[in-house]
């Protein structure tokens, strides 16, 4: 199979990366991008490049990010070495904002992207299950969950409310429909 990119997007404590993470360990054939985010390091959740606001700025302008964007007072930035990778044959999983869509779909005209859905209860228990935010983060974050989907963004459904098992399976069903790679 030929390499490509697949987006995930969602809400703040839908399950993005637990499901990605679900995803790479169902089918060893999927990696992950690893994100370059002005996030103090090691908190957990993804592994991501921790960089300081000055350095992002700097790679930014060396063009050595094919997509970045702003959200939660973060930066945050895909590696322009995924282009090379996809064409090397890898399928790629990246966590994107759902506000960099039409760009992305712009850079990479053949992305497909799950957008990972659940109701506002289940968003406000896993959030504060998480731990990783304050709960004035949390409130904001909750906020910009019920966000529309940017005009033009193509994007398939996947809920997941119910277990994480379910959901990494309906993921598989979507992204592999003939054969799910070894
Ligand atoms: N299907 C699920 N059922 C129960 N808990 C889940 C499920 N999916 C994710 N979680 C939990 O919800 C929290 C938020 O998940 P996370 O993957 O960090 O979301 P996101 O990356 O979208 O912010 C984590 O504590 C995670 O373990
Ligand atoms: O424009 P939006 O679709 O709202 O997305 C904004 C940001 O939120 C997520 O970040 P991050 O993974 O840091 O946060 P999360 O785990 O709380 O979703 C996502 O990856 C984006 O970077």
């Amino acid at each position: 199979m030929s390499g490509r990119l697949i987006g995930i997007v969602g809400p703040s404590g839908v399950g993005k990366d637990s499901v990605m993470h679900g995803l790479v360990e169902a089918v060893p054939a999927l990696k992950l991008v690893k994100r370059t985010i002005t996030r103090a390091p090691g908190l957990g959740g993804e592994d991501y490049e921790a960089v300081l606001e000055e350095e992002f700025d700097m790679r930014a302008g060396a063009g050595e990010f094919c997509l970045y964007w702003e959200a939660h007072g973060l930066y945050y930035g895909v590696p322009d070495t995924v282009r090379t990778r996809i064409a090397r044959g890898e399928q790629l999983l990246v966590n994107l904002s759902r506000a960099v869509l039409p760009r992305a779909q712009e850079v990479f005209p053949e992305l497909l992207t799950l957008n990972i859905t659940a109701t506002p209860e289940t968003l406000a228990t896993r959030l504060a299950g998480r731990g990783r935010e304050s709960e004035a983060e949390i409130v904001k974050r909750l906020e910009r969950a019920s966000r529309p989907l940017p005009e033009g963004a193509k994007v398939t459904d996947l809920s997941n409310d119910g277990s994480l098992e379910e959901t990494v399976a309906n993921a598989i069903e979507i992204l592999f429909p003939q054969k799910v790679p070894l």
